[in-house]
């Protein structure tokens, strides 16, 4: 996958802006502030319909405006028919959302992302080591969303089951235990066939991660294991039984597959307690590589990586292995910079690039954007 034309118009401080970018790697360059984060979040909005650095549309949409409108022209190298499927999410301050792609109305967000996944590094990135489970389950369900295509409605029909069993637990409407053991029983099935799909995506994901960590020179041992949310010797059902009466008094679901986690650890600690900021960058790097690798692999599908602000808690040396990973995948790559020179010298000349230089929400046309390769 890859983008072969980017429209962007009202979002942020970028009014209108157009982009032809390369299939290879897209750096874009400017000064504090002049809208090159804002270039990575347009394309990350439509990839997953949410901005990765605000919860509310009206900070996305220019001040001066009423609605934003991204439009991108999608390559998929996988279709036999229609290679380029043009695709758009317009949203303006009343919250009204248009979603469409091949000229066809869509209805989630997630049929965008899944013509268009993308991952992105940056500062928030470090949530995997520092944040909640919450943030590495999303992880782990972003890369077997990918991989099963039978997963996202069964962990949709999971979240609906468990919704309603907090309802009525939170409302004290839980009409005897004949009522629990239904709620039971249908958060159980659900949960099952998640742990499953999970269980078995770690469990190729695993070599994926310790390979890409070896190629960014990391040495140290870094382990991952997951836990699926309760107790591994008992069932989903059984756990959600044992914990009925604690469930009851707090008023919530204690046990199933909204508490997995993803445990990354060093030396059997946590790898944020442990390791330097640099060396978390590397670790969080190889995983999000990891996993472009392993959709990449088992599903022929390739990821668009966004690297906000490259260089940051990376030595040149590290840095020039990152780029070299992700120009062996051969993905689409779109990076960011306040300088060009010391990034360019990372890529083989051999890689497609295209530089863009951006001032004031503006993007410079003279003589960009040009393949400078
Ligand atoms: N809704 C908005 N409308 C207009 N301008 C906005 C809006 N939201 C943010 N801005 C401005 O857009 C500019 C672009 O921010 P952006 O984060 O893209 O810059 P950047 O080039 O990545 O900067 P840095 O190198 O400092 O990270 C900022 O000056 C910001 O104040």
């Amino acid at each position: 996958m890859s983008i072969r034309r980017l429209d962007i118009a009202g979002f942020r401080n970028l009014t209108s802006a157009q982009l032809q970018p390369a299939s290879g790697v897209n750096l874009i360059i400017g000064e504090n502030g002049a809208g090159k984060t804002s270039i990575l979040e347009a394309i990350s909005v439509l990839s997953t319909g949410r901005s990765f650095r605000a919860s509310r549309t009206p900070a996305i949409i220019n001040f001066e405006q009423d609605a934003y409108t991204l439009f991108a022209e999608v390559f998929n190298a996988l279709a036999a028919h229609q290679q380029i499927v043009p695709i758009g999410i317009s949203r303006n301050r009343q919250g009204e959302q248009q979603i469409r792609i091949a000229g066809q109305q869509a209805r989630t967000a997630s049929q965008l992302a899944e013509l268009l996944p993308v991952q992105t590094i940056n500062s928030e990135s470090f949530q995997l080591l520092e944040g909640s489970p919450k943030v590495r389950r999303q992880f782990v369900d972003w890369g077997v969303f990918h991989v099963e295509h039978v997963f996202f409605p069964v962990w949709q029909a999971g979240q609906k089951a468990l919704k309603q069993r907090n309802k009525l637990l939170k409302y004290g409407k839980m009409q005897g235990s004949a009522q629990h053991d239904t709620w039971d029983e249908a958060l159980a099935g659900y949960a099952e066939q998640i742990d499953l799909y999970r269980a078995r995506y770690v469990e190729m994901l695993i070599p994926e991660f310790k390979s890409t960590l070896s190629e960014l020179a990391f040495s140290d041992e870094v382990s991952l294991s997951y836990y699926r949310g309760w107790d591994r010797t008992v069932s989903c059902l059984d756990a959600l039984r044992q914990n009925r009466e604690k469930d009851l008094a707090l008023g919530f679901t204690q046990s199933g597959p909204h508490r997995a986690d993803l445990k990354i650890r060093v030396n059997k600690l946590p790898a944020v307690d442990v390791l330097s900021r640099g060396q978390q960058k590397l670790v969080v790097c190889a995983l999000l590589l990891a996993q472009g690798r392993l959709m990449q692999k088992v599903t022929g599908k390739q990821s668009i990586y966004l690297v906000d602000d490259l260089p940051a808690e990376l030595d040149s040396e590290h840095r020039n292995y990152l780029c070299q990973v992700l120009e062996e995948m051969q993905c689409q790559v779109f990076i960011t910079s306040v300088e060009a020179d010391a990034l360019i010298q990372s890529w083989s000349a051999s890689t497609p690039m295209t530089v863009f230089h951006v001032k004031h929400g503006e993007l410079d046309h003279t003589p960009g954007p040009a393949a400078i390769r």
